[in-house]
């Protein structure tokens, strides 16, 4: 307060000031912030070391990061003026973790770079003592992690590593550690046996998914043998018992024997024959690769400036860059049109990168490059296109032209003035960007209903009609009216990859059943509906195997079970709330009511739309009624334990 007034005065009279006053002022400002400015600049130096760090724009040296317990920077958790935790999640941030950097911070105790794409080794995290929450997973981490990579970290409570590449034996100074609460290692490469963890106190453990084998530690038996599944060789309680190693008898050790020297001799046999074939090799499709390659580098040109492609080889891969538009109206133009102009990247996603471009006359358009849907053909791609082509409705963003090679495939669209719910629910507010208020939210959700209701209806043979629906894929206008856009690529998506990051392959039936069902998109809606009322990311909030549901869903509905919580759920930013509390609880029920776990409890697309319908933006004499009859709506089952799934 005091700081502010002091700041103000400074402002308004500042010609008044005499130069002692100048003097005493500078020195107070340096007293009160001098341990922010000393995060400013460590923090400034930790970016230097990432790339595609645009999201870091408002970490500047010459401003505090934080206000009190106010963030200024993005990404940044601050306490009493100093930053104590890193949160840099979905950014698309590359490059090296300045570990020794972090070291630097005293005050700090949690750090988050989850859903990332850090590849390479495991930053050397021992060197962060007093770090009590690391958040890691969903990045692309490889390679063995050190055995003693873990070691002296006594403060620290969880690891969340899941979804990546990691290999090599689980570190026994991870079983040391004194306060381990927390582990997820699920869908790494993790080989060999799982160390003796300390009874009773790991709260969260996964690990399914690995190359483990041998017997699970017994001080691991109680927990849910989900937490083990998609191993190599494990055995042991939870999982069946391990069966009694057999006497190998010396005929056997005889047959294995022969059959190693057999196996040797063909080994030969067939490396004698391929050195013959490499005298006439064949020869791979030059054109192909050598046109992708030049389109691409046209495209990395394009990203960094205005360059178009005088030479004759540019000519070839301008012949071979023919778009095929989706709508007899509109604008017609071709790849070289696109690329002529500077483009900008907007973000890195799951499938590709997505650039910003515009054309000769200046419209805005959008370029995504999908590579994962190289098992499909030709003729399927174009089919599907055409079919979501057809698609017509206020909230859908038009795939305007697409672009089909083996390789890659590119979808042309309008731009979206306003980008996407995902920035304005999560962005920087000191960049300006508008933090949507009730109504525009409830506007919001209004549209996304419709359109999904609209895809249900249009795409009735896909299980998931959207499949991807999340708030960065619920793009905005000049109007802040929602389009839906990646939606119905289910059947085009390679099946991995698909099964890896889409939003539909995280629902609740898909991990318990492998499925997806015609209800997975009413889950998505649900969390999407969360998201946009308590301004929190869903990925913080991890759903583990073992039994504890710690999903968005879960923890709020675990608050709001009193419903005079309400507002500790809601995103403290988001203003014209006032006189709309039954209203905003009724649109809360509704999603809590789509997040149910138990597909058969959770309603169809149309019962949602119709709930949704009836929300409006102002509480009426209605709301008392339906006041009466909230609790009984929800059946979740509910966790007690949801506080390890908040950040803090
Ligand atoms: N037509 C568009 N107009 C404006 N912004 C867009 C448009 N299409 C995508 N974006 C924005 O560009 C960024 C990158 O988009 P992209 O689709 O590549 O990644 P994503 O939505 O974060 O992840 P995913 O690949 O899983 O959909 C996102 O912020 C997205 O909202």
């Amino acid at each position: 307060m005091l700081f502010s007034m002091m700041i103000k005065m400074s402002v308004k009279h500042n010609i008044f000031l005499s130069r002692v006053n100048v003097l005493v002022f500078v020195v107070f400002l340096n007293f009160i912030t001098s341990s922010a400015v000393s995060d400013a600049e460590i923090l400034v130096k930790f970016r230097q070391s990432l790339k595609n760090a645009g999201a870091l724009s408002s970490w500047e040296e010459n401003k505090s990061p934080c206000n009190g317990d106010h963030e200024i920077w993005n990404g940044v958790l601050c306490e009493q003026g100093t930053v104590w935790g890193l949160k840099l999640e979905n950014m698309g941030l590359k490059g090296v973790i300045d570990v020794e950097a972090l070291a630097q911070m005293p005050n700090l105790r949690t750090i988050s770079f989850m859903n990332n794409n850090f590849d390479g080794p495991l930053p050397d995290l021992h060197k962060i003592t007093a770090i009590k929450t690391i958040y890691l997973s969903n990045n692309k981490f490889s390679g063995e992690i050190p055995p003693a990579d873990f070691s002296g970290m006594s403060s620290l409570k969880k690891i969340y590593l899941a979804n990546n590449k990691l290999s090599g034996p689980i570190p026994e100074s991870l079983a040391a550690l004194p306060r381990l609460k927390e582990l997820t290692l699920e869908n790494n490469e993790f080989s060999g046996f799982i160390p003796s963890f300390p009874q009773d106190r790991l709260k969260v453990f996964n690990v399914s998914n690995n190359k483990l084998e041998g017997e699970i530690p017994n001080s691991l038996s109680g927990i849910d043998a989900s937490a083990f599944s998609g191993n190599k060789d494990l055995c042991g309680a939870p999982l069946k018992a391990c069966s009694a190693p057999s006497k190998v008898s010396i005929g056997a050790v005889v047959i294995v024997a022969l059959l190693v020297v057999v196996a040797i001799a063909a080994l030969v046999v067939v490396f004698i024959i391929l050195r013959r074939c490499k005298k006439s090799p064949q020869q791979p499709d030059e054109s192909t690769a050598a046109n992708l390659k030049r389109m691409e580098q046209g495209q990395a040109n394009n990203a960094n400036a205005s360059s178009p492609d005088h030479t004759g080889q540019g000519k070839k891969a301008e012949q071979s860059t023919k778009l095929t538009f989706l709508k007899e109206d509109g604008e017609k133009f071709d790849m070289p049109d696109l690329l002529k102009a500077s483009a900008e990247i907007l973000g890195s996603g799951v499938f590709g990168s997505t650039y910003k471009t515009s054309l000769n006359e200046g419209k805005m358009m959008v370029v995504k490059r999908f590579r994962h849907m190289n098992n499909v053909s030709k003729e399927e791609f174009n089919e599907h296109m055409r079919r979501l082509g057809r698609l017509n409705h206020e909230n859908l963003l038009p795939i305007v032209a697409f672009y089909y090679r083996k390789e890659e495939k590119l979808l042309v669209s309008d731009y979206a003035e306003n980008i996407s719910l995902a920035v304005h629910l999560h962005g920087n507010r000191s960049r300006g960007i508008p933090c949507p208020d009730w109504p525009t939210r409830l506007k919001i959700v209004k549209g996304v209903a419709k359109g999904l209701a609209y895809l249900y209806n249009e795409l009735p043979c896909l299980t998931a009609p959207h499949g991807h629906l999340k708030s960065s894929n619920v793009l905005l206008d000049a109007t802040f009216n929602p389009l839906l856009s990646d939606y119905g690529f289910i059947p085009i998506v390679n099946q991995e990859h698909a099964q890896e990051h889409m939003v539909a392959y995280k629902s609740p039936e898909y991990k318990h059943t492998g499925r997806i069902t015609k209800k997975t998109d009413v889950w998505s809606f649900g969390i999407l509906v969360l998201e946009v009322l308590t301004g929190r990311f869903p990925s913080n909030f991890l759903q583990q195997g073992n039994g504890t549901d710690t999903d968005l869903a879960t923890w709020v509905d675990s608050v709001v079970r009193d419903e005079s919580n309400l507002e500790l759920v809601l995103d403290r930013d988001m203003a014209g709330t006032g006189s709309s509390e039954g209203e905003i609880m009724k649109l809360l029920r509704v999603a809590l009511r789509c997040c149910e776990v138990d597909v058969e409890s959770r309603p169809e697309f149309k019962e949602v739309t119709a709930m949704v319908d009836e929300v409006k933006d102002k509480d009426d004499e209605f709301y008392s009624s339906y006041a009466s009859e909230g609790d009984t709506r929800s059946s979740r089952g509910l966790s007690d334990d949801f506080h390890h799934v908040t950040f803090k």
